[in-house]
């Protein structure tokens, strides 16, 4: 059948990226959750996912990811999510901005920024694009921002600017992270004086990072399910400001050209 060409065709192995994301629980629940029992996650990075997934198309050869919206891939190349009747993968994620607890009476101008930060999946497409296709992170993120001054003026108008008080962030390695952390770095400085500086972590040391107070804050907190386990572990010793993004996803995807349609055919 499809499924056992399709196994025999990827060596049962899905492309995962760093073992520490959400989506990969997500994913080895899928193998339980769907039995597939022969079939192997393998971890890596964002970085080594896309370019292995860049190499298959290439070759018009099957593969399996582990994929998540928004991302610059959807609008490369011809994929598709494989449907998840269990909803092991969430339905309605959200990506949250969570700040260390006595943030807003340290620094308040840059709390009140980070609350009301929200975009949408377009806009930080933007800046993915950009990075992808060879700009640098900074500059990509600098250029949105100039083009859409009526959107970081909503975030910041009314704010009183800092003289160069010191702020960290983290996030990790995953495309749509490195687009928002870039632009709230760049908001941070140039808009409200900020002297900022960015951790790129592994996903537990970055909420490790805030729930400690080492770090003061990440716009990288998927939630209710894909980093459900860190909120339980952590979510009381941090405050949550609430989305900066709904309407994402995680899931499995394949390229349009691998003709199944479910994570059920993979069994
Ligand atoms: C890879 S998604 C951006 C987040 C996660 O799975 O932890």
């Amino acid at each position: 059948s499809t499924a056992v060409a399709i196994g025999e065709q990827v060596d049962y192995e899905i492309i995962g990226i760093d073992p520490g994301a959400g989506i990969m629980k997500a994913t080895n629940q899928a193998i339980e959750t769907y039995g597939l029992a022969d079939w192997k996650l393998i971890e890596g990075s964002g970085a080594a996912m896309t370019a292995m997934l860049d190499k298959a198309i290439k070759a018009e050869e099957p593969i399996i990811i582990t994929g998540w919206t928004p991302h610059w891939m959807f609008a490369k190349y011809d994929l598709k999510y494989l449907e998840d009747p269990q909803k092991v993968y969430g339905e309605a994620e959200e990506i949250h901005t969570v700040a260390r607890k006595g943030l807003k009476e340290d620094h308040p101008t840059a709390y009140e920024f980070l609350d009301r930060f929200e975009w949408t999946s377009d806009e930080m497409g933007a800046i993915m694009t950009a990075i992808q296709e060879g700009q640098d992170p900074a500059e990509a993120a600098k250029a949105w921002a100039e083009a859409n001054t009526d959107r970081v003026d909503s975030w910041t108008q009314g704010l009183t600017p800092v003289d160069g008080d010191k702020l960290k962030l983290s996030y990790v390695a995953w495309d749509s992270e490195i687009a928002s952390t870039n632009l709230l770095e760049y908001v941070l400085e140039s808009k409200l004086g900020y002297d900022v500086e960015s951790l790129q972590v592994e996903a537990g040391p970055m909420w490790t990072g805030v729930a400690s107070g080492d770090v003061d804050a990440t716009a990288a907190a998927w939630l209710p399910l894909t980093h459900a386990d860190y909120w339980d572990k952590y979510g009381d010793q941090l405050d949550d400001l609430g989305a900066n993004m709904t309407g994402v996803k995680t899931g499995l995807v394949v390229p349009a050209y691998v003709n199944i349609g479910s994570i059920e055919d993979l069994k």
